[in-house]
């Protein structure tokens, strides 16, 4: 039967630094690079050896995949990398300390902002540090000014209905390296978690979580595959 494996991208710089990222390119921590490095560790050890992966365009994510592929001795299999699976925009919120932002706008704006189903953060100016508009990476792409779950969930579930799925349904086994935010965009959709239970779920980084399919294409129940 298919199987899914999604993971996290170890802590990244700005995890460390307690600052919002969303789009913003930062590089993993040491910390993070052991973390990807064990993911694959834990994948091998548990024989559960992917055949395709899909990634973002974002490094923290695309150096997990590598780190994870390598320690699990696949770093051969094909690898597609898609805008659409990068971290939920974070508008004009990018590069802020987290803990400034809760001293300057109280603990419950903030919790609004990074867990309500469908309130963006505020806009990104045009032209600011850290507009992304200009970066090749994204060239022909509308880069968002914000985004909240549910304009995340709009990118990310059309991909994975037309670019993942049927990849997963031929019977390949499946690793996605994503963020915090698209991937719990994928498990409420794939787990059916209502728009109020989605705020209470946190994902961990660099903890392999698992989809089992049946013939039908319908998902079982998750697990993290260290609990396996
Ligand atoms: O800053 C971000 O982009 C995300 C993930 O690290 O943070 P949050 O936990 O607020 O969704």
């Amino acid at each position: 039967m298919p199987k899914l494996i999604l993971v996290r991208h170890g802590q990244s710089q700005w995890n460390l630094e307690n600052r919002f990222t969303g789009w913003w390119d930062v590089d993993l921590t040491e910390q993070g690079e052991a973390e990807a490095r064990a993911a694959g560790d834990l994948l091998r050890e548990r024989g559960l050896l992917p055949t395709a992966a899909f990634t973002s365009l974002q490094t923290r994510a695309i150096k997990t995949l590598q780190f994870a592929l390598e320690h699990c001795g696949r770093l051969w299999i094909p690898e597609t990398k898609d805008w659409r699976l990068n971290e939920r925009h974070y508008g004009g919120l990018t590069g802020l300390d987290k803990q400034q932002t809760r001293e300057r706008h109280g603990d419950e704006q903030v919790h609004i902002w990074r867990r309500s189903f469908d309130v963006p953060p505020p806009d990104m100016e045009p032209g600011s540090d850290y507009d992304l508009a200009s970066d090749p990476r994204y060239a022909g792409i509308a880069v968002p000014q914000t985004e909240s779950l549910k304009l995340t969930i709009e990118r990310v579930l059309p991909y994975w209905e037309s670019a993942i799925l049927p990849v997963l349904a031929s019977g390949e086994t499946v690793i996605i390296s994503a963020h915090g935010n698209s991937l719990r965009a994928l498990v409420k959709h794939l787990s059916g978690i209502s728009d109020e239970d989605i705020t209470g779920l946190e994902i961990p980084t660099g903890q392999p979580i698992v989809y089992e399919f049946d013939g039908a294409m319908t998902p079982g129940e998750r697990y993290y595959l260290k609990d396996s």
